[in-house]
């Protein structure tokens, strides 16, 4: 995938989050995006996602302007998020195949193949006719995952999936999404979880306080160059080993 950030400034009210981010990264399957907390990076994959409008500068994810082709982007990219978003009045074969049939012009019966293939590859296909409120918080999320994925997305993007998750469900998250690094799909994961991402991710972008401080291919966690990586990075470790 290619992601182009230039001069990208974002403000809430008089606060300014993100402060010139300048950045053209290509030729990579998967961007972890990591960072202290409050530095911005949910806001910034929320404006890569077309959800959180930009204050200035712009996006290139591929070839989309992200500022100017908001349709197309909501076409070819998927999103999960920190909570699963999925509609509670609808079963889990529902949430999937809606998209497909209004957004993506599929037939129902194509739609509802699709669907139950995908189910049945992540081992949740005996709960396609459950509703949200029946499945665990990591079902849940993987079904997310799988609805996101339905639609052929170029790029699929992730905010902290697990955030909300035990370590348990957690795991079986982190799996899910490690399925679709072997089948090469291209992400950006915004995540706390440092080892997963130093396991899935061949580009790193760090973001303290509102700016991009190091990005480089994954090694840069092994050698961090600056002051504020490493600190960061010893502290995420302190607490994991
Ligand atoms: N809608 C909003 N209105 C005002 N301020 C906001 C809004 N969304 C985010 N912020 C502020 O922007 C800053 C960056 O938040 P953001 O959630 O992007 O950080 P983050 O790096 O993802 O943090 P965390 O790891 O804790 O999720 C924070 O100071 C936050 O309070």
């Amino acid at each position: 995938m290619r992601l182009e950030l230039n001069q990208l400034e974002k403000e809430f009210g008089d606060k300014k989050v993100l402060n010139g981010l300048d950045v053209d990264i290509e030729d990579h399957h998967i961007i972890g995006v990591i960072g202290p907390s409050g530095g911005g990076k949910s806001t910034l994959l929320r404006m890569i996602a077309g959800f959180e409008s930009i204050s200035s500068g712009q996006i290139h994810l591929n070839d989309i302007n992200v500022g100017q082709e908001k349709e197309k982007l909501h076409k070819r990219c998927g999103f999960v998020f920190q909570s699963h978003h999925l509609f509670l009045h609808l079963t889990v074969l529902e949430n999937i195949t809606l998209i497909l049939e209004k957004v993506h012009g599929y037939s129902s019966q194509d739609a509802e193949e699709k669907a139950i293939r995908l189910l049945d590859q992540f081992g949740l296909k005996q709960h396609v006719n459950k509703k949200p409120q029946q499945l665990s918080g990591g079902q849940s999320q993987r079904v997310a995952i799988i609805r996101a994925l339905a639609i052929d997305p170029d790029v699929l993007l992730f905010d902290e999936p697990t955030s909300s998750l035990d370590p348990v469900l957690t795991y079986d998250v982190l799996e899910t999404i490690l399925e679709l690094k072997k089948e090469k799909k291209d992400f950006v994961i915004v995540t706390h979880e440092i080892g997963f991402v130093k396991e899935v991710a061949d580009y790193i972008v760090f973001i303290h306080e509102g700016e991009i401080v190091e990005h480089g291919p994954v090694e840069i966690v092994e050698e961090p160059k600056t002051d504020q990586l490493d600190d960061f990075l010893s502290k995420v470790f302190s607490w994991t080993n």
